[in-house]
């Protein structure tokens, strides 16, 4: 679908798209592995095992490294090592984590312009949050939906619909930003405008997901809305 001409509401995925996080994420998994004698991940896989929240990243650099963790949901299973993770990531969420170029002047020249701003992202709500913080984005975000906050995650299109009904905007005079499959899936399936970033943690090649629009940098944002 076109973009709108008139957005009213720019919502924003937060890792790989706002913020360049994986070093963090990968140092709080790595702390964690260490501690219970597994080797590190690598850059690499920590870029691609980030996207869909704290309990598939950890699930996968435990499939990664040695036997699974079991999701049964025991003292010693996924659920104890996810908890430990987000502890580790929350107690240094900003250490090595950047804003990508540009990325709060456009958020704030969004706002600026008379556009809401919400942050639609997998990570949990408060590591979220403190990051958003952190880096300079707080005073020009308007509502954050972290992974947790809600019933459904991206990629059910919930996760936005009930983004968008934070800020009482519509669908169809809003747009998703984003850098993998699973937020232009949600743009798609809650009818928003769908604008793709590429230098963040896609998985599949950008090439073979569906937008409206792709930008190399988010400072050219603002001249694809019209602002
Ligand atoms: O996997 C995560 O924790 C978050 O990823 P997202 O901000 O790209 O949704
Ligand atoms: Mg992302």
């Amino acid at each position: 679908m076109p973009l709108p001409t008139k957005a009213a509401a720019v919502v924003f995925d937060l890792d790989g798209t706002l913020i360049d996080s994986a070093d963090d994420l990968g140092a709080a998994a790595n702390r964690l592995l260490a501690s219970e004698g597994r080797r590190p991940l690598t850059p690499h896989e920590v870029r691609r095992f980030i996207g869909d929240g704290s309990r598939v990243f950890v699930d996968r650099a435990w499939a990664a490294t040695g036997t699974p963790a079991d999701g049964s949901g025991g003292s010693q299973g996924l659920d104890a090592l996810v908890a430990r993770f987000i502890a580790e990531y929350q107690s240094d969420v900003a250490g090595h984590t950047r804003a990508y170029a540009g990325a709060v002047d456009t958020v704030a020249a969004l706002k600026a312009g008379g556009i809401a701003v919400a942050v639609c992202t997998n990570k949990p709500q408060r590591p979220a949050e403190l990051v958003l913080e952190a880096l300079g984005f707080a005073p020009y975000v308007d509502a954050v939906a972290g992974g947790d906050r809600f019933a459904h995650r991206k990629p059910d299109p919930r996760h936005l619909l009930d983004t968008l009904a934070l800020l009482g905007t519509s669908s169809e005079a809003a747009v998703m930003v984003g850098d993998n499959e699973h937020d232009m899936a949600v743009a798609h399936g809650a009818g928003t405008g769908a604008v793709l970033v590429s230098y963040g943690y896609a998985r599949l090649p950008l090439e073979e997901i569906e937008a409206d629009a792709r930008i190399d940098s988010l400072t050219d944002l603002p001249g694809l809305l019209g602002l």
